[in-house]
C-alpha cells in the first residue's frame, strides 16, 4: 500500500486550532494514499521554552525554569482541553505530558546545583518539547476517530554522540525502524513520531540540530521507503525569496533537489539543510505544503526539473557572518598554506560557508558565522605562526557585518551571462560586492555584502526571477 510520510512543524501543531487542521489532513490523507506516518516538531516556542529554562538554570537562576514549567503546562493543557473530549483519555495523556514537564524541572534544578550544562544535557532537556507533542496530536488523531500512536524517535532513530548536531546511523536506523513502525502502519495504525531527537546505541538522547525535524521527516520517510515526504508548514511552499523579507515572493512550483539542497544551505529556513540527503538517496519526491492552506500543491522537490527558461529562481541570505581574509605576497606558490587555514578553522568546529580565492594567490577569504570568530583568529594565528614570522602572511583579518547572498537557479548552468545579471542588478540598487563565489553544483552563485545592504540586495536579486 502506497505510503506518505507528513513531517509538521512547530507552527503547524502551535495550538488546537492547528492540530485540528492536522488531523484533517491526516484523515484526507490516510483516505488517498492508504497509509500515512506523521513527523512532528515540539508546539511553536515550546523548544526555545525547554533551552531558555537549561540555560538560565546553568547560570543558577531558579525561577526562570519555573516560570517556562507553568507556561508548558498551561500551553498543553490548553490545548488538550480543546481536543479531547473524553476525560479519561485526556487525564491519561495530560499525565505522561506532565511527567515530562517534571523531568524538564528535574533536570533544570540539577543545572542549577551543578552549575554547569554540557551538551549532553541540553539534548536531554530540548528533546522533551517533542515527546509532549507527539502524545498530544495523536490524541488528538484518536480524538477524531484515527486510531494512532505516539512514538519516540529514541527509541530507532540512532545517531552518533554529536549532541546538538547529530547525524542518523543509516543501516541500524532503518532497520529499527521499520521494526517499529512497520507493524503499526499494517494495524491501520497512523504513527505520530517525534522529529528533532533520536539516541546513541547506548540510548542516551541526542538531538539533531535546531529546525532538524524536517531531517527526521527525510530519515525516517527514506527508512520506511515512503513514496513521498511532505513537510508541512506555515507557508505555502518554497518560494522565491522569505516572504518576511519581500511581500512580492512566490511559490515556486517544482525544483530539483539540487536547487532545493542549496536554497536550505543558504539560509531559506523553510527546511532544515541536512533534509535533502536521505530523500535523494532512495528517489524519494519532497513537497513542502502549507497546513494552514491544505488544498494548495505546494512545491514538489524532485530529481530532474525541465528548464522553464528563468535562470534565477529564488534567492536567500544568510546574516551575522563575518569575512576572514588571510592575506600576504609570500603566499604565491607556497604549498599547504590552504590546507592549514582550513585545518585551522576545522580545528575550532566552525562552519565555513563560502570560500573566495583571489587567483593572485595573495589571499584567501572565507565567511563564517560572526559568533566563531575569536576563536577562529585565534587557531589561524596559532596555524600560521612561522608564515606571520617569516612575513609570508601579512595579516589575518575579520571583517564583520556581513551577510551573503545567494542566487539559485539550475539554468545558470548553460546560460552565459547570469553572474553578470546578478552583479548587474546589484550594481544597479549602489551595493558593493565584497567577494564572490559559484557554488560547486553550478546551480548558485554567492556574494557577499555589507549587513546593512542585505535587505536591498535580496530585493533586486529577487527582481530576477521574475521572468
Ligand atoms: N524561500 C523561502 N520560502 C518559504 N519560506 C521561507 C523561505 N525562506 C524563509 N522562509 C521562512 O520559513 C518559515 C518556515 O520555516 P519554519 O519556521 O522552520 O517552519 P516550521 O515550524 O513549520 O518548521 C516560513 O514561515 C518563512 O518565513
Ligand atoms: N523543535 C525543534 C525542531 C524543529 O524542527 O522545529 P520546527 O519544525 O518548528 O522548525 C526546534 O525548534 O529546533
Amino acid at each position: 500500500m502506497p505510503l506518505l510520510v507528513m513531517k509538521f512543524g512547530g507552527t503547524s501543531v502551535g495550538d488546537a486550532a492547528a492540530i485540528r487542521s492536522v488531523a484533517a489532513i491526516t484523515e484526507a490523507q490516510r483516505a488517498t494514499w492508504g497509509q500515512v506516518a506523521l513527523v512532528v516538531s515540539a508546539m511553536s516556542g515550546v523548544t526555545d521554552m525547554l533551552i531558555r529554562g537549561a540555560t538560565t538554570a546553568a547560570s543558577g537562576d531558579q525561577q526562570t525554569f519555573r516560570a517556562m514549567d507553568r507556561l508548558l503546562r498551561e500551553k498543553h493543557a490548553a490545548a488538550l482541553a480543546e481536543l479531547v473530549s473524553d476525560e479519561r483519555e485526556r487525564a491519561d495523556v495530560s499525565d505522561q505530558v506532565f511527567r515530562l514537564i517534571d523531568e524538564f524541572s528535574m533536570l533544570c534544578h540539577s543545572v542549577a546545583v551543578l552549575g554547569e550544562l554540557s551538551p549532553r544535557a541540553v539534548d536531554a532537556i530540548s528533546s522533551l518539547g517533542e515527546r509532549m507533542s507527539v502524545r498530544v496530536v495523536a490524541a488528538a488523531l484518536r480524538a477524531r476517530g484515527i486510531p494512532a500512536e505516539a512514538l519516540d524517535a529514541t527509541g530507532f532513530v540512532v545517531t552518533t554522540a554529536h549532541f546538538g548536531d547529530a547525524r542518523p546511523l543509516q543501516d541500524v536506523t532503518r532497520e529499527r525502524t521499520r521494526a517499529q513502525v512497520l507493524p503499526l502502519l499494517e494495524r491501520g495504525i497512523v504513527p505520530v513520531i517525534t522529529g528533532f531527537i533520536g539516541a546513541t546505541e547506548q540510548g542516551v538522547t541526542t538531538t539533531l540540530g535546531r529546525g532538524g525535524s524536517d531531517y527526521s521527516g527525510a530519515i525516517i520517510g527514506a527508512a520506511l521507503d515512503a513514496d513521498e515526504v511532505d513537510i508541512y508548514t506555515d507557508v505555502d511552499g518554497v518560494m522565491t525569496t522569505d516572504p518576511r523579507l519581500s511581500p512580492d515572493a512566490r511559490v515556486i512550483p517544482v525544483l530539483s533537489y539540487a536547487e532545493m539542497g542549496e536554497l536550505a544551505y543558504f539560509g531559506a529556513k523553510v527546511l532544515h539543510p541536512r533534509t535533502i540527503r536521505p530523500v535523494v538517496e532512495r528517489g524519494i519526491p519532497l513537497r513542502v505544503r502549507n497546513t494552514f492552506n491544505p488544498s494548495h500543491p505546494g512545491t514538489l522537490v524532485v530529481q530532474d526539473v525541465a528548464s522553464n527558461g528563468q535562470t534565477v529562481k529564488a534567492v536567500t541570505a544568510i546574516r551575522n557572518l563575518s569575512l576572514i581574509t588571510v592575506e600576504g605576497r609570500g603566499m604565491i606558490g607556497v604549498p599547504g598554506v590552504a590546507a592549514r587555514t582550513f585545518g585551522a578553522v576545522a580545528s575550532v568546529g566552525a562552519n565555513v560557508l563560502m570560500i573566495s580565492q583571489a587567483s593572485s594567490e595573495q589571499s584567501i577569504c572565507f565567511v563564517v558565522p560572526s559568533n566563531t570568530v575569536p576563536q577562529v583568529t585565534y587557531a589561524l594565528e596559532h596555524n600560521l605562526a612561522m608564515e606571520l614570522a617569516r612575513r609570508d602572511i601579512d595579516r589575518i583579518w575579520a571583517r564583520d557585518d556581513v551577510a551573503i547572498i545567494t542566487a539559485v537557479g539550475a539554468g545558470m548552468r548553460e546560460t552565459p551571462g547570469v553572474a553578470a545579471r546578478v552583479f548587474g542588478a546589484l550594481a544597479e540598487s549602489q551595493i558593493n560586492v565584497i567577494a564572490i563565489a559559484q557554488g560547486s553544483s553550478e546551480c548558485s552563485i554567492s556574494t557577499v555584502v555589507a549587513a546593512s545592504d542585505c535587505d536591498a540586495a535580496v530585493r533586486a536579486v529577487h527582481r530576477l526571477t521574475q521572468g
